[in-house]
């Protein structure tokens, strides 16, 4: 386990914004778990420490909102603190070694990591924005390299391999345009099988459509206009709809105006009790309260593939922020498979492993498939 003391949690964003906003310490806390149980900010308990806040004035709730978002971009908050010190290796430095032996380099280990696969299928999971695409200020624009391309589709040939995102299933599966791949789009709350079934499916995997939470799509058409409408005066926000789900940005909006566009997005939420609010990379992500994560699509896909209860299945799930965190936890839990975290930073994850972007997460990839690729030690002795 990362040292605790080594990362800006939530919770510590949130006291040290009650703090700031006068609010007495010892006063009955409310209890804050950092990550968020399931990736969550659960935004009753959040509503709640903002109505304690408010009793201080505005500034803590905004401090407290804002202290959170900075806190679920930890590149944001971290990278100039982890600048390298001119003079020798700082504090930062010692973080981030012991956070390395904690999650290794995926690459380093890729032995280890093939080892753990032996006798097994490997089923790939692979997320797609700060994973395979660089992250852009325009979500519009985040198109993955021709050579990414070509390595997920030399791995789709050899492993099934799905893609889980949080954008909308069209708009990732346009970006990516393999269609021997399953998607799960909406973080997993919509997911459809391969157009073009590859010849290594499992003759028992099932036909898939899923959409666990269909009855939301009028909801979310509303809290998307209802966002839109009302974040339209803060200059730089932008608000996609995911269809199961909507994204609100940040990452254009001056910093001095997230309290502002925190409190916008509050005052819609109130009037959608259903929803729910999550973070990524600089952006709120807003849900249905429906307990559908990353993690259960990745428990569903393995089952639809025909690996329900299987010993003989090594899923490899990569993935860059908060809403991965469930699907690496649903590894963890099992006691089976690999979680590999994208990140340059330190940052609390169930992960194992790490790559540090989107160019490494390709030599993983074209590492996998020349290992597949090579003639086992029986066959060469056959062959000699
Ligand atoms: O699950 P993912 O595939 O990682 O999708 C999560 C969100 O990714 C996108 O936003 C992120 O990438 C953008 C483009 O690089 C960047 O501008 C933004 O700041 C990031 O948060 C996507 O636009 C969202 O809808 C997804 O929910």
């Amino acid at each position: 386990m990362v040292k605790q003391n080594v990362m800006v949690t939530e919770e510590m964003a949130i006291t040290a914004a009650a703090a700031a906003a006068g609010k007495v310490a010892n006063s009955s806390p409310t209890h804050f778990s950092f990550p968020p149980p399931r990736g969550t900010v659960n935004f009753a308990n959040f509503k709640k420490i903002l109505t304690q806040l408010e009793l201080n004035g505005s500034s803590g709730r905004i401090n407290a909102w804002v202290d959170s978002m900075k806190a679920s971009s930890p590149t944001q908050t971290r990278s100039s603190s982890l600048l390298v010190s001119p003079v020798g290796a700082s504090h930062d430095d010692e973080e981030y070694d012991n956070w390395m032996k904690q999650h290794p380099s995926a690459l380093e280990m890729f032995d280890e990591i093939t080892a753990a696969s032996n006798g097994k299928q490997i089923v790939m999971f692979l997320d797609y924005d700060g994973t395979l695409s660089p992250i852009v200020d325009d979500p519009d624009r985040a198109f993955m390299s021709e050579n990414m391309r070509s390595a997920v589709r030399e791995v789709a040939r050899r492993f099934p391999t799905a893609i889980v995102s949080g954008r909308c299933r069209d708009k990732v599966s346009s970006f990516v345009q393999l269609a021997e791949l399953y998607y799960a789009g909406s973080h997993g709350m919509d997911i459809e099988g391969p157009a073009k079934q590859p010849k290594h499916i499992k003759a028992k995997a099932k036909a898939v459509l899923f959409q666990p939470a269909s009855e939301f799509l009028p909801m979310i058409d509303a809290v998307y206009k209802a966002l839109v409408t009302k974040t339209e005066s803060t200059p730089g926000a932008r608000v996609e709809n995911n269809k199961f789900c909507a994204s609100v940005h940040y990452r254009c909006v001056d910093e001095k105006k997230w309290g502002a566009l925190a409190e916008q997005v509050r005052s819609v939420l109130e009037d959608y009790p259903k929803l729910r609010l999550t973070q990524g990379r600089k952006v709120l992500e807003i849900r249905p309260t429906i307990k559908w994560d990353k993690g259960k699509a990745l428990e569903f896909l393995l089952e639809s593939l025909g690996f329900a209860d299987c010993n003989d299945v090594l899923p490899i799930y990569i993935g860059d922020d908060r809403t991965d965190e469930d699907a690496f936890k649903v590894l963890r839990d099992r006691g089976q498979g690999i979680g590999i975290l994208v990140s340059k930073f330190p940052k609390e994850t169930s992960a194992s492993y790490s790559l540090r972007e989107p160019a490494e997460v390709m030599d993983f990839l074209h590492r996998l498939v020349d290992w597949k690729c090579r003639p086992s030690l029986k066959e060469r002795a056959r062959s000699v």
